[in-house]
């Protein structure tokens, strides 16, 4: 159910362009968006073909993904459910059940799939769970089409909201932390440009270090702390601060808005 070349995209927002422009030179993409000028120029920089329609979206494709917002669902679904035969739903709707989805596609195979802004550079991460066991072939047409996207990672659908707030929204709270520490190099007198630099290098090395050991973070970080040096200094500031109970509570509440749109 999953073989075929045709991807319809409904929505071509932020992660509808992402996947359009990621996904356009392997597929074959059918585009549409209730505001067509977003679709058209998509269409324009040879990222699929827009549609003036939905069913001419959906009626060509062989995998249709839904990524419009959760809370756009209700007014959307009727049309969609209405239009889609043999066609495999890819749902990227933060906190939408795959129960929720079915009240509205009860016919239709679903996949639900989190993926996060990076996959817009093939750094992303793609979380995917689908409604039930799929065979190997599925699962390599799967794979195939998140390669482009960045690393996958097979999810119980449990696990999905937790998955949301660590890998979904976490690039914008690592966004938060890096904006900080250019604002920090700015006040100890860098211009914001030098300062920038410096913290993407440190920011991009700090994981090369991680990546390329088989250490726990917390040991590299007593490489670099010198005794009764600046670094130690600087953790015990972070301590006295809270970050870490900050940076976990940053998660849990995410979470909890996920798991809140998942009750809606
Ligand atoms: N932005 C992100 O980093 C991530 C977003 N998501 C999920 O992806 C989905 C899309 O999010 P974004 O792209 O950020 O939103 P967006 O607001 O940028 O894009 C949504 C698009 O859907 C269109 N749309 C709304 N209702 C429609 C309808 N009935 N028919 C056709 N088009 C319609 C809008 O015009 C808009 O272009 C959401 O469900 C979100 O939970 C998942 C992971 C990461
Ligand atoms: O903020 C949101 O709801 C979406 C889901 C994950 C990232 N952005």
């Amino acid at each position: 159910m999953l073989s075929g070349n045709n991807i319809a995209i409904i929505g071509t927002g932020t992660m509808g362009r992402g996947l359009a422009e990621r996904l356009s030179q392997s597929y074959n993409l059918f585009l549409y968006d209730h505001h067509y000028d977003k679709a058209l120029s998509l269409e324009q920089k040879g990222f699929g073909k827009a549609c003036p329609d939905l069913k001419t979206a959906i009626d060509n494709a062989d995998i249709v993904i839904l990524a419009i917002k959760p809370q756009s669902l209700k007014e959307a679904a009727p049309l969609i459910g209405s239009l889609l035969t043999e066609q495999t739903l890819i749902s990227l709707l933060a906190g939408t059940t795959i129960n929720t989805l079915k009240t509205y596609f009860p016919n239709t195979r679903i996949i639900r799939m989190m993926p996060n802004l990076a996959i817009t550079k093939g750094e992303g991460l793609v979380g995917l769970t689908p409604d039930s066991k799929l065979s190997e072939n599925e699962i390599m047409q799967l794979l195939s089409l998140s390669d482009p996207l960045g690393k996958v990672f097979w999810l119980s659908e449990e696990k999905i909201n937790a998955f949301t707030a660590l890998g979904g929204s976490g690039p914008a709270f690592v966004l938060v932390m890096i904006e900080s520490m250019v604002e920090a190099g700015i006040a100890m007198g860098f211009n914001a440009k030098d300062s920038e630099q410096i913290v993407k290098q440190m920011v991009k090395g700090s994981l090369c270090l991680l990546e390329n050991s088989d250490k726990h973070p917390g040991e590299i970080k007593w490489q670099i702390s010198s005794p009764a040096g600046t670094t130690i200094a600087g953790l015990l500031a972070l301590e006295d601060l809270n970050v870490r109970s900050g940076i976990i509570n940053v998660f849990l509440a995410c979470f909890e808005r996920t798991n809140e749109l998942s009750s809606d």
